[in-house]
């Protein structure tokens, strides 16, 4: 594998974060192969992501605030648990849940968030997706959809674009509607509308936005996830349901916990309750394998 000189500089520390090795040029697929590529599951995408020579320079000047990217390992959580996958993780969130697990991505009171997320060139994060070798991609955060811009010339925009080889899913708290652009590109989104939290309700819950999920769902492009940590909050998740017509067949409910003990407990807790109102239920495959680690 040979440096690739023509991406812009980035730093040992940037690097460091990128677990796969940067430096490959992303291939530029035929077309016909990008039409023989099978998506593994799922809908079919609307439009066919072409890379450009447009595209392929602005991979090399914009930029996201990039996490981490990691894997290959499987899909801890939701409709698709247990499916092999890789992640990219980038900075910032609207929200300030008290559980959250990734809190390096944006609380800047606890963590340097601007050394944990670094500007990263787009063509690098796509370098990183490619020498994964997975076929699906989960896009999470933070908040992703905070760097969904209006249209797909943004840096997130030109990242999936780079990417079309493989089939990406996301990853949103729910608070932000999906641009048309993203949902043409994306397979799979998973909302995590937060309940009982301590951010205020106008912030985690947005009306105009739950109704985008919830068709989303009835076209089978998305799926709900609840984090419940006890029965208040199961009660929040069917008030809430009932008040924006959410399908419980759309609905898995997650136990809160970032220790295996912690997510078996509360799963053990809540499951009668969980049947009983129809919803699905997930676990977290990470945290029962691996406890409370990073980029797993
Ligand atoms: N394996 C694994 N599955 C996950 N599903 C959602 C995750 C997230 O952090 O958004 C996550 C994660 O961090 N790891
Ligand atoms: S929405 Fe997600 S990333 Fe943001 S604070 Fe809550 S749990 Fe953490
Ligand atoms: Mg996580």
């Amino acid at each position: 594998m040979t440096e690739n000189t023509d991406l812009p500089a980035v730093s040992d520390k940037q690097r460091a974060r990128i677990v796969a090795q940067p430096g490959l040029e992303v291939p530029l697929l035929p077309r016909q192969a990008r039409a023989a590529t099978p998506r593994p599951q799922g809908r079919p995408l609307r439009v066919d992501p072409c890379r450009t020579p447009s595209t392929t320079t602005a991979a090399r000047t914009l930029t996201l605030p990039l996490s981490e990217v990691f894997g290959p390992t499987w899909q801890g959580e939701g409709p698709y648990a247990g499916r092999r996958c890789g992640f990219v993780r980038l900075g910032e969130c609207n929200l300030t849940c008290e559980w959250c697990d990734t809190p390096y991505t944006w609380d800047r009171a606890r963590h340097d968030v601007t050394a944990e997320c670094p500007p990263t060139a787009v063509a690098d994060i796509a370098t990183a997706v490619t020498n994964l070798d997975v076929d699906v991609m989960v896009l999470s955060g933070g908040e992703p959809l905070l760097h969904a811009k209006r249209t797909p010339a943004c840096a997130l925009g030109v990242l999936l674009d780079c990417t079309p080889f493989v089939s990406w899913h996301v990853e949103t708290n729910g608070t932000i509607p999906p641009p048309d652009w993203l949902v043409e590109r994306v397979q799979h989104f998973t909302a995590s509308p937060k309940v009982g939290t301590r951010d205020p309700e106008h912030r985690r819950l947005n009306p105009r936005a739950l109704t985008a999920w919830r068709e989303l769902c009835d076209q089978g492009a998305a799926a709900f996830k609840f984090v419940c940590r006890d029965e208040a909050d199961l009660a929040s998740v069917h008030s809430l349901c009932a008040r924006m017509k959410i399908d419980a067949a759309h609905v898995w409910i997650m136990p809160e916990g970032r220790s295996a003990q912690a997510v078996l407990d509360a799963q053990r807790d809540l499951a009668p309750r969980i049947r009983d109102h129809g919803y699905n239920l997930t676990t977290r495959l990470h945290v029962l394998t691996y406890d409370d680690r990073r980029g797993v």
